[in-house]
């Protein structure tokens, strides 16, 4: 019997998510709509476009602290595959690179044990082999899966909240969902919020982070709003894009989401996740994102736990970067407010 219940515990079809790597921080227990809250989150657009614009170049991070921050990076990346021809083998080769992102000696010459991505992050078909593969390297790493009829969403309903349990089924630990950006459009905040608290309540024990798909909400109000209603609704990370809009993860959407996370605190006391995602392929604009939350948000923010970036190239240019710095032909600037 119990050997019974081991192997249904260890099995892929019934993967139990409390054995599941977890993040670490509380769950979003989300609270009634309040309306008037959604209302009244404004943004003004031209005071968000001057500050991001001063972002990137305030003052140079000292050297012996850029592969520390470059490091740090890495271990908030999902390690993104989400293409039509991704396979097994694809995929077992990401994980195999979220599990040891940077070469040894490298590592070792900046005196840094092992370190892995923060999760990875594909396709609901593709997480039986991501799961499969780390569960064979003994690497505890978080799958995450794209649900609800990424990238656009206009699966229907059923299908998609259905879509969410068989993934949780599966292996995935984390859920990444597309809102229903007509919701946005509309002003049909009511909806939205039941959205989000069905897709929510499907995901039982795993997280869920919800893809606002910022480039097709109109107005950085629109984003401001949305993001309050999902992080009412329970989300426990909001993320930008799904790398599939024209416009993806930028600043001036990142500082409105990230003050909506901070408001939002402020009133509950519960910290949700950010995750930009979606065209950052640059180690400099990885530090870019690092700063804006370390001033805005604090360093509670900058662990993997509250911060991810959701990136399928970003690893290599850090990883260039690195090399750099360790062979001394460190060529980079960065400039930003951390140093
Ligand atoms: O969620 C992750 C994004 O789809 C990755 O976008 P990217 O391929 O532009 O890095």
């Amino acid at each position: 019997m119990q050997s019974e219940q081991r192997s249904a515990r260890t099995s892929q079809r019934d993967r139990d998510t409390t054995q599941l790597p977890q993040v670490t921080h509380s769950r979003n227990p989300g609270m009634d709509l309040d309306m008037n809250w959604v209302r009244a989150a404004q943004a003004n657009t031209s005071a968000i476009e001057r500050r991001c614009a001063t972002l990137p170049g305030r003052r140079s991070v000292k050297k012996e602290h850029q592969a520390a921050w470059l490091l740090k990076a890495i271990t908030m990346i999902d390690l993104t595959t989400l293409s039509g021809d991704d396979t097994a083998g694809r995929v077992r080769r990401l994980c195999a690179k979220a599990a040891h992102p940077v070469r040894s000696e490298i590592l070792s010459s900046l005196g840094v044990d092992e370190i892995t991505t923060g999760a990875v992050c594909v396709y609901h078909d593709m997480i039986a082999p991501a799961v499969e593969t780390l569960d064979h390297m003994g690497v505890t790493l978080p799958v995450a899966a794209v649900s609800t009829g990424f990238p656009a969403g206009l699966s229907p309903y059923h299908l998609r909240v259905e879509e969410i349990r068989e993934s949780v089924r599966v292996g995935a630990s984390e859920i990444d969902i597309v809102i229903s950006r007509r919701h946005v459009l509309t002003g049909n905040w009511q909806a939205l919020y039941d959205e989000m608290r069905d897709f929510r309540e499907a995901c039982g024990a795993a997280h869920v982070k919800a893809i606002l798909a910022t480039g097709e909400l109109g107005s950085l109000r629109n984003v401001a709003r949305a993001s309050l209603v999902c992080m009412m609704a329970g989300a426990d990370f909001i993320k930008t894009s799904t790398g599939k809009e024209s416009v993806n993860a930028t600043l001036p959407v990142s500082l409105v989401m990230i003050r909506a996370i901070r408001d939002y605190y402020e009133a509950t006391g519960y910290r949700v996740g950010y995750k930009p995602a979606g065209g950052i392929s640059k180690a400099k604009d990885a530090i870019t994102y690092l700063a804006l939350i370390k001033e805005e948000l604090g360093d509670d923010w900058l662990t993997p736990d509250l911060f991810r970036f959701g990136a399928s190239s970003l690893l290599g240019d850090i990883e260039r970067q690195l090399e750099h710095h360790v062979t001394g032909h460190y060529s980079a600037t960065y400039r930003h407010p951390m140093g």
